[in-house]
C-alpha cells in the first residue's frame, strides 16, 4: 500500500509537480483543522505567486429570471411559482452596470435564466439580447460575461461581436449519470460543445462545478480533471443551497467544507486561474474563508435598490447592501487583499485573449 503524506503533497504542490488522484482525493478528503490549513496556507502561497495579494470584482446582474428549463436544484425552475420573475430592459441593465462600474467592479456578469424571450428562433427576441450587451458595454466599457445558458453557436459569436468578453457555464458534474437528474431533459454534450466552441471563437471560459447533491469525490476528481481539459480560464465551485418549491429541498443542506477544499484544490491544480469566493453561498459572511482557502475574486457583487435577486441566496444580504464593494472591503482587509487595478484586471484578460490557454492531450494524459 502506497502511504500518502500531506508534507510530501505540499511539497509536490509549490514545485508544480503532478499530483495524483490518490493525492487530490486525500486533500479533498481533509478534515482535520491543521492539515487543512496547511493545505489553504498553501493555496495562497500559489495565489501569491501568480496574483500577489490583488483580488479582482465582479458585479453581477441577473436581468431575466424566466426560465424553460427545469433544473432540479434551481429556485428559478420554470415549474416553481414561489419565485419572482422580472425581466429588466436594456435601459435598466445599462443604468444598473454603469452605478455597478462607477462603485468599482471590473467586470459585468450579464446573468439571466433560459429566458424564451431572448432565446427562441425569433430574431427579435435575439436583438433584443444584444442590444442589452452592446449597451452595457457602450456605458461601461468594461469587460463582460454572459451566462445565458446553452445558447446556439451563431447566436454566441454574435453575442461576442457585441462586447460578451467571458462565457460562463457550468457543467455542474462530469457525472453523466448525475447530470441527468440535475438538469432535467438538458444534453450533457450539447453543454459542453458550445464552451468547446466559445473558446475555438476567442471568448474566455468558466466552468463550474455544484457540491453536495449526491456526487462523490471520485466526480470531483474527475470534474477537476474534465475542467482541465476545456482549459477554462475561471473555474468555480458553488455549495447546493437547498430551494424552496423544488424537487431537491427536502435533501439536507450540505456544509460548505467540501467546497473550500475543492476551492483549495483548484488553486493547487490551476495556481494561474482565476477562482470566484461567490458572495451567493453564504453571503458575506463566508467571504473570507473562501478567500483564505485561494479564491481570488469576489463574485455576485449586487447593488441594493434596484429590485435584483441572487441566484441561489436570492435575496442574503442585498438590500444591507453587504454585497457591494464598499461592504466587502472589510473581509478583503482581514485577508490581507487588497481590489487589483481596471489596468491589471485587463491586462490579464487580454493576456489570456491573445494566448488562450491550450491543452497538450498527451501531456495531459500523463499529467493524471
Ligand atoms: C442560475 S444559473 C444562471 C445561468 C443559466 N440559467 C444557466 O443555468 O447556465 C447559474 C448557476 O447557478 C448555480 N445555482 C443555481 N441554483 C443553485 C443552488 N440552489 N445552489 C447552488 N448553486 C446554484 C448553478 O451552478 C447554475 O449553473
Ligand atoms: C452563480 C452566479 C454566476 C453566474 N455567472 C453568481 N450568483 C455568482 O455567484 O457569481
Ligand atoms: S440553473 Fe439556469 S437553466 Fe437551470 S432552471 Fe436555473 S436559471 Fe434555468
Amino acid at each position: 500500500m502506497v502511504t500518502i503524506n500531506l508534507e510530501a503533497i505540499i511539497d509536490k504542490a509549490l514545485n508544480r509537480n503532478t499530483l495524483s488522484k490518490e493525492e487530490i482525493k486525500f486533500l479533498l478528503k481533509l478534515s482535520d483543522p491543521l492539515m487543512k490549513e496547511k493545505v489553504f496556507l498553501t493555496a495562497r502561497e500559489l495565489r501569491n505567486r501568480y496574483f500577489q495579494d490583488r483580488v479582482f470584482l465582479y458585479g453581477f446582474i441577473y436581468f431575466s429570471t424566466y426560465c424553460r428549463n427545469d433544473c432540479s436544484f434551481c429556485y428559478y425552475r420554470k415549474s416553481n411559482n414561489l419565485c419572482r420573475r422580472y425581466r429588466k430592459t436594456a435601459a435598466e441593465v445599462a443604468d444598473i452596470a454603469r452605478a455597478l462600474a462607477e462603485s468599482g467592479v471590473y467586470l459585468i456578469d450579464l446573468t439571466m435564466g433560459e429566458d424564451p424571450l431572448y432565446l427562441s428562433d425569433s430574431t427579435e427576441g435575439q436583438e433584443k439580447l444584444l442590444e442589452i450587451v452592446r449597451m452595457v458595454k457602450e456605458s461601461t466599457g468594461l469587460p463582460v460575461m454572459i451566462s445565458p445558458g446553452v445558447v446556439a453557436a451563431g447566436m454566441l459569436k454574435k453575442l461576442k461581436e457585441a462586447g460578451a468578453d467571458w462565457y460562463a457555464c457550468y457543467q455542474e458534474t462530469h457525472n453523466r449519470r448525475l447530470y441527468k437528474k440535475l438538469r432535467l431533459n438538458q444534453s450533457y454534450n450539447e453543454r459542453w460543445a458550445i464552451k468547446v466552441y466559445a473558446k475555438t471563437i476567442g471568448m474566455l471560459v468558466e466552468e463550474g462545478l455544484l457540491v453536495g447533491v449526491g456526487d462523490s469525490i471520485d466526480d470531483i476528481v474527475n470534474s477537476l480533471m474534465e475542467m482541465k481539459s476545456l482549459g477554462a480560464e475561471q473555474v468555480r465551485t458553488m455549495t447546493f443551497v437547498p430551494q424552496q418549491g423544488t424537487p431537491l429541498y427536502g435533501i439536507d443542506a450540505p456544509g460548505d467544507a467540501l467546497e473550500l477544499n475543492i476551492i483549495a484544490v483548484m488553486r493547487i491544480l490551476f495556481p494561474d486561474r482565476l477562482i470566484p469566493a461567490s458572495l451567493d453561498v453564504k453571503g458575506i459572511f463566508g467571504l473570507k474563508e473562501r478567500l483564505d482557502a485561494g479564491a481570488n475574486v469576489v463574485t455576485s457583487l449586487i447593488p441594493p435598490e434596484r429590485g435584483l435577486v441572487g441566484v441561489s441566496q436570492s435575496t442574503l444580504d442585498i438590500s444591507e447592501g453587504h454585497r457591494t464593494v464598499k461592504g466587502i472591503m472589510p473581509a478583503l482587509q482581514s485577508c490581507g487583499l487588497k481590489p487589483a487595478t481596471l489596468a491589471e484586471y485587463t491586462k490579464w484578460i487580454k493576456e489570456k485573449q491573445g494566448h488562450p490557454i491550450k491543452i497538450d492531450k498527451r501531456k495531459e494524459m500523463l499529467c493524471w
